[in-house]
């Protein structure tokens, strides 16, 4: 398998304790920060999370996704998607702030649950450390995000089924960025997921024991577009079904965004995007404007700071 350009970068050094760690650290850093700079993504390898749980949790989606569409469509966190790309995929999301969506599911839902509810403690860990080393790689105190984001309830666990691509159609998940903090993915064992990058499109292998991490539009906006929430997309393998795993860091939407001082005021570039409510930007994307506000007529109604020109 070809390798790609996205950066696989160890951070075993994040999970002991010697001194000698520090060093291992550091260029871990580094390398994350240069991939957020280049891409808004990297790969990461030692990241502590037991590959049965991954592979085992894979299994349950695909259990779960083998069950009727009936029986699926009586869940509320479960989506086909219909409307802009007729069944090429399908998601089933958990907000573990509600857990509504187990108490109707269908399939063996004690053993569904304990795997999920296991999996996204996995991901709300590591993703605890990632906000500590990005916070770091940005040059702000390692708590720094970790206290402003504060509060998990918005994280969302996904499992997502791609059916394989049809001879004159291939696309998965259409050309999008993540609206949130950060993203972790797991691709398990077949590819499609890729990175556009100078107008190509980078493909990332998949790898069984490497996870992706992609940047949001939330730290896009927080840098002042110092690190890339890049535009990626799924494209559908033939013959083959997809699974994959997606663990997004989220929000609560009532926290306002904007750039921070840091990247603005204090170095006096001018903030690229006017601050705005999670739950606003959310919105917005509904009404298909997909990409965190930054166009002049974007910022008209600002009225807590002006733009200097
Ligand atoms: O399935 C994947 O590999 C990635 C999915 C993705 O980009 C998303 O759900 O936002
Ligand atoms: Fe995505």
């Amino acid at each position: 398998m070809a390798s790609s350009a996205i950066p696989a970068i160890d951070v075993s050094p994040y999970f002991r304790s010697d001194e000698e760690n520090e060093e291992g650290k550091k260029k871990a850093m580094e390398q994350i920060r240069d991939a957020c700079v280049s891409y808004g993504f990297f790969q990461i390898a030692n990241h502590g999370i037991p590959l049965d749980s991954l592979s085992t949790t894979i299994d349950m989606y695909k259990t779960f996704f083998a069950t009727s569409d009936e029986e699926k469509l009586s869940l509320p966190d479960y989506l086909k998607s219909t409307q802009e790309s007729a069944g090429t995929y399908e998601h089933f999301r958990i907000r573990f702030s509600s857990s509504s969506a187990f108490d109707v599911c269908p399939n063996n839902p004690p053993a569904f649950r304990q795997v999920l509810e296991e999996m996204a403690s996995h991901f709300t860990k590591l993703g605890v450390l990632l906000e500590r080393i990005i916070s770091e790689c940005l040059g702000l105190p390692p708590d720094f995000l970790g206290n402003y984001t504060n509060d998990r309830s918005r994280d969302a666990l996904m499992g997502l089924h791609y059916f394989p691509a049809e001879e004159d159609e291939n696309t998965g998940k259409p050309a999008h960025e993540d609206p949130g903090c950060f993203t972790i993915v797991y691709q398990y064992e077949v590819g499609g997921l890729q990175v556009q990058k100078g107008g190509q499109w980078i493909p990332i292998a998949p790898c069984k024991d490497k996870l992706v991490v992609n940047i949001g539009d939330v730290i896009q906006v927080l840098s002042n577009n110092k690190f890339k929430s890049a535009i990626h997309r799924v494209v559908r393998p033939t013959e083959t079904h997809r699974y994959s795993c997606a663990f997004f860091y989220n929000l609560q939407g009532d926290k306002w965004v904007e750039p921070l001082p840091q990247f603005t005021t204090e170095i006096g570039e001018s903030p690229e995007y006017r601050g705005f409510h999670f739950d606003e930007y959310l919105q917005l994307r509904l009404r298909n404007r997909s990409h965190p506000p930054a166009r002049p007529e974007d910022f008209i109604h600002i009225t807590h700071y002006s733009i200097s020109s």
